[in-house]
């Protein structure tokens, strides 16, 4: 039996105890530990502990050895022609200032011929060489093999949605849109007849019913297909299934025809400026759908059928200015990886703008197809807090128009937007007819052919009177758009992204687009609890959780001359921008459940407001140079209207608002793409380019040191 024994005994009967001999522990040298008040590293201070930068400063050296190499060999061998080598310049320190000072690099690489330049859109993708004078244009859409086509989906309910009676049938056109949209509608007519009338503008009472009258009875007029001289060449899909291709890609997806066997079904990618997470169950169909339409671009477009020599090629991509890090980082991985360019590097679309338009100084306005952005640029940055993104353009413009259309008993009652060839009807339509001149406001016969694959071409003639100025008129009062599905799907593939050590969401955030949310639904503050009701029908907002840190350092920020979120305008105009703290513009800017919707115009001046920071002459500078891009301004009379709205909500700057167009020759929708293509070519972008070896080591980080802008 084991007796209670002492600790002490069990350790001396194993040999443990210690018996102190006033020796050291250890012979190893002690070191004392260093006082933390003299404490210095230089650890990751020196630009040559860091890969890229290091890398950057090692390539500029080699090119001036290589220089210099090639200057002594031209010395020597005007030496022995003793004879002064002409135009050769012997200092060394002028070509290195050259290097830094952007000027544009010489040779096969100054016109940007190993250059490809990618502009993506909701709509279109813009893709061309940097050495190409314009780009060429893809619709953003794959057709892949698939059960049924889009317009069969969703129990084949068409677009624009009509409301049915309870027995199923159809409504009568002032019923199938519903009230609301119904005395919005009617509101816009009757507050249009007023303005024409107060412009002096000849106004007849009886004029939308003299066009609801013809519409109503002009039945279309059937055309033989052989008769149809502009009859549309449909993409031939092989009768036997396997033998049709897995998926096409951009205008051959468009045309093929919509009850093709086997089915075909569209995606687009990319909506309203986002990932397009409704229609995708895997984030990684989405992403290889974005790669297969820019590889195939390539390919047919730009005539690079072999993938394997896109090494040899840099790619310049132009990003949203209020982008989320995981598109810019997944689109680092696909330009890297699945096309394996050489070197890659960003731009943001409005400081391409400017850059392809030559202004230093400009608020950039872009309507796109279905995301609106607005932005100031000054000297070469887009300042940060003037960045706004709406979610609206020239797709909203198309179905309200096909609605007010529909609603004045247009002809054409089936059409329905998911169908491939109305898509394209309705798209030409809009194109052809709608205007922002009041002047043009008339009761008007216009005609158009309606082209099915496999069926006779049929004539409709119908009439217009306001609708064609209404429709475009949704940019300043969006509520007309129909805003119902634009959030339907956002994250349900993709997160926001998140940061790293402080765990707070770090997407890029700005006081004008914070601004903006907070006009459409009130404020959240940090600690959850709302300011109030949703003015706009969204349901209440969950709480936004930020890392305590995080809080602390935008309530730091908020002593900084920079967060001006809710100043008022530098005049004594009313300026639409509320009250916030810099916290609050954080919680709200990152907010998924609010859609960034408000009146064009609005916009512009809240953007401005945010990017002067109250300096009167710079608020006179972006007023002056307001800048329109984009095809859903193309709309005629556009830049006239805008800026007299402008003028009208800030009288005191009337004098110096001009809406700027780009350079004459240059193509609105194609600025920006032309900006990546200036950017590609200049030497001074060379700090931007992410090569391949960096990014197999440092990955995404690098965009750290590579973005021209804060990451
Ligand atoms: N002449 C025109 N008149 C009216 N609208 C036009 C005209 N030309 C193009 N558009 C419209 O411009 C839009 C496409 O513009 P753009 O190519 O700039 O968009 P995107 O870059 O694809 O979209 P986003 O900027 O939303 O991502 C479409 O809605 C199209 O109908």
């Amino acid at each position: 039996m084991v007796g209670k024994r002492s600790g002490k005994a069990l350790l001396r009967e194993e040999g443990l105890e210690r018996t102190d001999n006033n020796m050291d522990l250890t012979t190893w040298p002690q070191i004392n530990p260093i006082n933390q008040k003299n404490y210095y590293t230089d650890f990751l201070k020196r630009d040559d502990q860091i890969l890229p930068l290091r890398l950057l400063q090692e390539e500029r050296r080699n090119r001036m050895t290589a220089k210099a190499r090639d200057r002594d060999r031209e010395l020597a061998q005007a030496n022995t022609n003793e004879a002064t080598p002409s135009g050769v310049d012997l200092d060394m320190d002028d070509d290195a200032g050259m290097e830094d000072a952007g000027e544009p690099l010489t040779g096969q690489d100054a016109l940007g011929s190993k250059v490809i330049v990618i502009h993506p859109g909701s709509q279109n993708l813009r893709i061309g060489l940097a050495s190409d004078a314009l780009p060429k244009t893809v619709p953003m859409v794959i057709a892949r093999k698939w059960s049924m086509s889009e317009s069969e989906d969703d129990g084949g309910e068409p677009s624009p949605k009509r409301r049915r009676t309870d027995d199923g049938s159809q409504m009568e056109p002032e019923e199938m849109f519903g009230e609301e949209f119904a005395s919005q509608y009617n509101r816009m007519c009757a507050d249009l007849k007023i303005h024409m009338r107060s412009n002096k503008r000849r106004v007849l009472p009886n004029s939308k019913e003299l066009i609801v009258n013809y519409n109503k009875r002009t039945p279309p007029e059937t055309i033989s297909e052989h008769n149809d001289p502009f009859r549309v060449d449909w993409t031939e899909i092989p009768a036997n299934p396997k033998e049709a291709p897995g998926f096409l890609t951009g205008k051959e997806a468009l045309r093929i025809p919509d009850k093709s066997i086997p089915r075909y079904k569209l995606f687009w990618p990319l909506r309203y400026g986002w990932y397009n997470e409704s229609e995708y169950r895997e984030k990684k169909d989405l992403y290889d759908d974005i790669a297969t339409i820019i590889e195939e671009a390539i390919k047919t477009q730009l005539n690079l059928r072999r993938k394997k020599d896109w090494v040899q090629y840099g790619c310049v991509f132009v990003v949203p200015d209020l982008y989320e890090r995981h598109y810019v980082s997944q689109t680092l991985e696909m330009l890297m990886r699945d096309l394996g360019f050489g070197k890659v590097c960003f731009i943001q679309e409005s400081l391409a703008a400017t850059c392809g338009a030559g202004y230093t100084t400009a608020c950039v306005v872009d309507v796109g197809a279905q995301k609106t952005s607005v932005c100031c640029v000054e000297e070469g940055m887009c300042i940060e807090n003037s960045r706004i993104n709406l979610k609206y353009g020239g797709a909203d413009v198309t179905e309200t128009f096909v609605r007010m259309m529909l609603y004045d008993h247009f002809p054409y009652a089936d059409i329905d937007l998911k169908r491939r060839y109305d898509f394209l009807l309705a798209e030409e339509l809009k194109s052809k007819f709608c205007t922002m001149n009041e002047g043009e406001i008339s009761p008007q016969l216009f005609d158009f052919h309606l082209r099915v694959s496999g069926q006779d071409t049929r004539k409709y003639t119908f009439k217009t009177y306001d609708e064609v100025l209404l429709a475009p008129q949704g940019y300043y009062q969006p509520t007309i758009f129909d805003n119902s599905q634009k959030l339907k799907g956002r994250r349900n593939l993709i997160d926001r992204s998140y940061d790293l050590y402080e765990g707070g969401p770090n997407d890029p955030v700005s006081s004008a687009q914070s601004a903006v949310i907070s006009l459409i639904s009130p404020i959240v503050s940090v600690n959850g609890q709302t300011n109030g009701e949703t003015s706009n029908g969204h349901t209440a907002p969950a709480p936004i959780k930020l890392a305590p840190n995080m809080i602390q350092k935008i309530n730091d920020s908020e002593r900084t001359p920079a967060s001006t979120v809710g100043s008022p305008a530098p005049d004594d105009d009313d300026t639409p921008v509320p009250t916030s703290t810099a916290t609050e513009a954080l919680a709200t800017s990152v907010r998924d459940d609010v859609l960034p919707v408000i009146a064009l115009d609005t916009a512009i001046l809240t953007s401005i407001s945010h990017g002067a920071r109250l300096d009167e002459r710079k608020t006179r500078d972006f007023l002056s140079s307001v800048m329109v891009v984009g095809g859903g301004a193309q709309i005629s009379g556009f830049y006239m209207s805008l800026e007299e709205r402008l003028k009208d909500l800030r009288p005191g700057f009337a004098k110096d608002i001009v809406i700027g167009t780009p350079p004459r020759e240059l193509d609105p929708q194609g600025v920006i793409w032309k900006g990546g293509s200036v950017f590609g070519k200049l030497r001074g972008t060379n700090d931007s380019w992410i090569g391949k070896m960096e990014y197999d080591r440092l990955g995404a980080r690098l965009l750290v040191y590579k973005c021209m802008w804060a990451w």
